[in-house]
């Protein structure tokens, strides 16, 4: 026993070593030459290569090699506790309590450094993918947000679906699947060569019919694994499209219930309850009908299983019984003889299961790299040019188009000085929001120089965004809300008429759909009040308040900040009032500029 653990330690660290060079020279020729390879690497590599002079780099590199130390300890110890067992029937066999006892006293000490074993090996295993996990979720978001990409996308060619899914549940996908797929290769290809050994070694000839088979056990073990893996994968096959379709299936129930909710007040209003629930029953009946498809999938390929496993139980068995009855083997090796065919089993059958894992994650890096690629082209679209900061806003030949091509500003020369308002007008779908996002650089279609004063920029919706979280942060967003001292923030609610609202500042709610959207309106004023901004872009931001509360929301803005400049669309006569100068876009790009008489005097 003492020579099997020295000579298990050379294997261990002999394993370790052919299992590093081997991962690392095929690591690199997949990452070289196939496209996943590729894929992986520009996703993995920056977390996984050391950085000069940077000791914290080095180590998502070292725990990769304990993980990998340890998965190829995990399968001597399963040798070892094989070997043992054999010694343990043979003594058995023999009658030799004292083997029998040593056998079970090693038995104990071996299992119980396998357990510990085991556990570290989950443990420093979870902690690398978590580790991973939350520095890929960190590259993509981070992506994802940069230049406005996460907005922009949606402008590129090939616009791509759920980016919210890929960054969600893919990040999680590809870093515990990467892990999986390598330990669980490594070790499966280290059990199957052992395990594969000791086969070879307890099989001798079988003579059937007349006929000798030499090696008759692992030849065996080999064709019965290989047949019985083609007949479970040809029966297991649909199972795959059935649950992506049962994904799908359950999503789309789930959409249409959520639709259901945030939409309550307009189905409740025209009393849509029936035909809404005729919808959803149908949607869910989808669902059903594909669980049953699954049932009798399943009824099939876990038969087969279970037959298969079966007879996996007694076939080796079956082939050793001769040798056994004829004194050519002992016991321990009898038995051990159907040990290591399973452990063979498992070991291939791993390769059965990584073929539909393997699918399922190259989509994975699809969808990831795809996000990336969206990211980066959505950067690339044009933005209007600026130049140097200015005081107010300046605008030089911008042009702006459909995505058709057709024009809708030409060649606009126009500056806002600080403290000056301008009124943007215009019939419907002649551009006036579409200017308004070409001149915050939200919108690609356009050419020109846009410069803006340096400081704050804030551009108030028709309908104001306003985040998950506590009112208070609703009211200083985007900016953090312990920035504003409390005092501020409430005279900032009493000034737009939302006092009534004080006393529920740090509640968390649904903000965007418990307030009326002309209280959204007033707390987008509140906000432009607080965060003091150099320029900003009203878009109808006063469509759905009376005219009164439109001046008086105006006229503290004025007040307030009179170094602002000032840009609204609006359709009311009243607003001309509020404003000195104005912009008309004709419609085909025409445009014409004026002073509006009395303007900016309320
Ligand atoms: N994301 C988009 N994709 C394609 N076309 C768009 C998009 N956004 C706007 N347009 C088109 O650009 C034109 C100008 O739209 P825009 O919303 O700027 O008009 P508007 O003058 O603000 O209209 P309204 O007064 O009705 O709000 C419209 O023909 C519209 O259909």
């Amino acid at each position: 026993m003492v020579e099997e653990l020295t000579s298990g330690l050379l294997w261990v660290v002999g394993a370790f070593v052919l299992c590093a060079v081997g991962a690392f020279l095929l690591g690199l020729l997949l990452c070289r030459r196939t496209k996943f390879g590729r894929q992986f690497w520009r996703l993995a590599g920056p977390f996984f290569k050391p950085r000069r002079g940077d000791r914290a780099s080095w180590k998502p590199l070292l725990v990769a090699l304990l993980v990998l130390a340890l998965t190829v300890i995990g399968v001597r110890v399963d040798v070892i506790i094989s070997n043992n067992n054999n010694r343990l029937f043979t003594s058995l066999q023999e009658l030799d309590s004292g083997a029998f006892w040593r056998a079970i006293v090693f038995f104990c000490v071996v299992a119980s450094v396998s357990v510990v074993l085991t556990l570290v090996a989950y443990l420093v295993g979870q902690l690398q993918v978590i580790r991973w996990r939350q520095w890929t979720n960190a590259q993509v978001l981070t992506d994802w947000l940069s230049g406005t990409a996460y907005h922009r996308a949606r402008f590129i060619d090939d616009p791509i679906d759920n980016p919210e899914q890929r960054i969600q549940a893919d990040v999680d996908s590809f870093t515990d699947t990467s892990q999986t797929l390598v330990f669980g290769l490594i070790s499966s290809m280290l059990g199957l060569v052992s395990f594969s050994i000791i086969l070879w070694n307890l099989s001798g000839p079988l003579t059937l019919f007349g006929i000798t088979f030499p090696k008759a056990l692992i030849v065996v073990a080999y064709v019965f694994i290989l047949v019985s893996t083609v007949i479970v994968i040809r029966i297991g096959r649909p199972l795959i499209r059935l649950s992506f379709l049962a994904e799908r299936l359950n999503a789309s129930y789930r959409y249409s219930l959520i639709r259901v909710r945030e939409n309550s007040e307009a189905i409740a209003l025209y009393g849509g309850e029936g035909i809404e629930e005729r919808g959803l029953m149908n949607r869910f009946s989808a669902v059903i009908a594909n669980v049953w498809a699954i049932v009798f999938r399943n009824l099939k390929f876990n038969g087969t299983n279970l037959v298969i496993s079966q007879i996996a139980v007694i076939l080796p068995y079956m082939i050793q019984a001769p040798r056994f009855f004829t004194r050519q083997i002992t016991l321990g090796q009898f038995t051990q003889s159907a040990d290591a065919f399973s452990q063979v089993a498992g070991s291939l059958s791993f390769f059965r299961s990584a073929y539909d894992t393997f699918a399922a994650y190259r989509a994975t890096l699809d969808r990831l790299t795809g996000l990336l690629d969206a990211d980066a082209q959505a950067r690339m679209l044009p933005v209007p040019l600026r130049s140097r900061p200015t005081a107010g806003l300046e605008v030089e030949g911008l042009d702006v188009f459909r995505p058709t091509g057709e024009p809708l500003v030409n060649r606009l020369d126009l500056t806002v000085e600080p403290g000056e308002w301008l009124l943007v007008r215009g019939r419907s779908g002649s551009g006036k929001t579409t200017l308004l996002r070409s001149l915050a650089g939200l919108w690609p279609y356009v050419r020109g120089v846009v410069s803006r004063p340096q400081g704050q920029v804030i551009f108030c919706a028709q309908q104001p965004y306003l985040p998950l979280g506590t009112l208070r942060s609703a009211i200083t967003y985007p900016a953090p809300d312990e920035v504003f001292p409390d005092a501020a923030v409430r005279q900032v609610l009493e000034d737009v008429q939302l006092g009534h609202l004080g006393h529920q500042l740090d509640e968390t709610k649904d903000w965007m759909t418990t307030l009326s959207p002309g209280e959204r309106q007033r707390l987008a004023f509140g906000r432009v009040l607080l965060l003091q901004p150099s320029l900003v872009f009203f878009d109808e931001s006063t469509s759905a308040l009376d005219e009164g509360m439109e001046h008086a929301l105006y006229r503290l803005v004025r007040e307030r900040l009179p170094h602002t400049s000032v840009v609204s669309v609006g359709h009311r006569s009243s607003l001309g009032a509020s404003h000195q100068r104005e912009l008309v876009l004709l419609g085909q790009g025409a445009w014409t500029t004026g002073s509006l008489v009395g303007g900016g005097q309320t």
